[in-house]
């Protein structure tokens, strides 16, 4: 028998969604169901594997072939930007990459600004490609607090609801990109084995009136 495709999918937050899609292909999903502290789950016809990981890991298992698809974050994919395929925009998770900061902020004055976020590279090139010098501030989480505690002028996170921001008495300035949970796959798989492709056809009839093969990067919530 074939070894199974394995698929390192995002623990937490995309987990969800991620397995409800896999059931709209007509997978039956229930072995993943058993919540205890496993994070391999193989379905009983030996086909399929699953890894759960954090974000960034998924990224890793993918480009050194332990996983053969990955489902991660575009946020993820913008900080890790190498070593695998983007294959298609699974258009859940959806939320988008802002500047934001405290009403009093002024983003077009010509000090050089402390920007504060979980995403480094996401943030200078963002900066770079406006020709703006600016300090950035890796944190690791709870970022929308650094600002009203003048760690730094402004943050570069996500947004969704938007809820945190008002909650945290933030706002946004500028809007960077949309962000949604992509479809990778490791560079060897995909041209050695039909049945990943075939797996990736599949996945894509589902999301294809929503997202599939289109990489619309531009903010259109
Ligand atoms: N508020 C949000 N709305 C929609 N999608 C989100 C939101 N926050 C994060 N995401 C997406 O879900 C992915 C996973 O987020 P999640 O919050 O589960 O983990 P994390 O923020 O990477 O880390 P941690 O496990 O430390 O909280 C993110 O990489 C992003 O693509
Ligand atoms: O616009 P909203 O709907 O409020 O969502 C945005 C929040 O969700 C994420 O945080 P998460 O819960 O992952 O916590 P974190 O601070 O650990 O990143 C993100 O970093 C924002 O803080």
């Amino acid at each position: 028998m074939n070894k199974p495709i394995t698929i390192a999918l995002t623990k937490g937050r995309l987990e969800k969604d991620t397995l409800k899609l896999l059931a709209k292909m007509g997978l039956d999903m229930d072995f993943m169901k058993e919540k205890n502290r496993k994070l391999i789950f193989e379905s009983p016809d030996g086909k399929l594997r699953f890894l759960l990981v954090k974000a960034p890991d998924v990224t890793t298992y993918v480009r050194h072939g332990v996983a053969d698809l990955g489902v991660v974050g575009k946020d993820v994919l913008l900080e890790h930007p190498y070593g695998y395929y983007e294959m298609l925009d699974l258009n859940i998770g959806v939320c988008k990459f802002s500047v934001a900061s405290t009403a009093d902020y002024q983003p077009k004055d010509h000090k050089r600004k402390r920007i504060a976020t979980k995403y480094p590279t996401v943030a200078s090139s963002y900066f770079n490609s406006k020709n703006e010098d600016v300090e950035i501030i890796k944190i690791e989480g709870s970022v929308e607090i650094s600002p009203v505690l003048h760690l730094a002028d402004a943050i570069v996170d996500i947004v969704e609801t938007g809820n945190t921001l008002r909650e945290n008495g933030l706002e946004v300035f500028e809007d960077i990109c949309r962000i949604s949970a992509r479809l990778i796959a490791n560079k060897a798989a995909i041209k050695s084995n039909p049945e990943i492709v075939t797996f990736i056809q599949e996945l894509e009839k589902i999301v294809a009136n929503k997202g599939g093969r289109v990489f619309d990067e531009t903010i259109n919530r």
